[in-house]
């Protein structure tokens, strides 16, 4: 397994980053290399990014260094989601099949968790959040979600957000996750922006055709800065931050959350004239 560390940046050290230095913050590349468990422990309310791509054997979900935990869910929630072709996770000796974009919420204090190889080619996301208490495991199916198509063709930003792992649904400490799909012909995510300082967010970047991108925005509201950003990216975003984005094309994207509270509705929206 491969683990690197983000650490939290203040947003007036942001306005001085040239690309480079922005992408190194923010973007995280390189999640599914082939059976390795790439993981990416952020700073922020201290989320786990990670990826599983179990090309032709099992992956463990293996602790590491900077947990300084007997195992990764030892102190800790996890909220996985399929992005490939069917799979299975294996937990603790009970099989979970995942179809594309299921869910599986395992709680504090699992010892084995396998992500499984399968001739469909699964691909799983992951978000992990530290955890004061042990929830019951459970999968969440695309139709289990509390599902709202929000904006419009004319806007360009019509678009369904599924909200799978949130406490409408199920019990979580404080991880919230779900997937946000695109209309045709609409490329705008998130779009008024908003920003929710009680909670960071990030979001990865799935179902965009090869040679497309999204461009990324982010920062304070009156000061942005944009990542291009590819199938398979995710992008860190700290509480002060928006998080939006405009596609060359349709695409999907996973939203994870940890911070404050689990209030998904709490958001301080931003009025597309306020931006800068
Ligand atoms: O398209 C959207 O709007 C979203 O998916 C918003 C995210 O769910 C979010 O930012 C929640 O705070
Ligand atoms: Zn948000």
């Amino acid at each position: 397994m491969k683990h690197e560390i983000r650490y939290a940046i203040h947003p007036d050290a942001v306005k001085t980053f040239q690309t480079q230095q922005l992408r190194e913050a923010f973007l995280v590349e390189n999640l599914f290399p082939e059976n390795e468990l790439r993981v990416c422990y952020t700073h922020y309310d201290r989320l786990i990014i990670g990826g599983a791509n179990p090309a032709t054997a099992p992956i463990q979900l293996t602790t590491f260094n900077a947990l300084k935990a007997d195992f990764f869910l030892q102190r800790r929630e996890i909220g996985i989601i399929n992005v490939g072709g069917k799979g299975t996770v294996t937990v603790d000796d009970m099989d979970y099949p995942l179809a594309n974009k299921e869910a599986l919420y395992i709680g504090r204090g699992t010892r084995e968790v396998t992500f499984q190889p399968g001739a469909d080619k699964p691909l799983y996301y992951f978000n992990s959040a530290p955890a004061h208490t042990t929830y019951p495991r459970r999968k969440v199916t695309l139709e289990e979600a509390e599902t709202v198509t929000i904006g419009g063709p004319e806007t360009s930003n019509h678009r369904t957000i599924r909200k799978l792992l949130v406490n409408s649904v199920l019990e979580t400490c404080q991880l919230q996750m779900g997937l946000t799909e695109l209309k045709t012909g609409s490329v705008w995510n998130t779009m008024p922006p908003h920003v929710h300082d009680r909670r960071m967010e990030a979001y990865f970047y799935f179902d965009l055709p090869p040679n497309q991108v999204v461009c990324h925005f982010m920062g304070e509201p009156a000061e942005t800065r944009h990542l291009f950003v590819k199938n398979h990216q995710a992008v860190i975003s700290p509480p002060w931050s928006i998080h939006s984005g405009a596609g060359t094309s349709s695409y999907t994207f996973i939203w994870g959350m940890a911070g404050e509270n689990l209030d998904y509705g709490d958001m301080d929206a931003v009025a597309p004239g306020e931006l800068r």
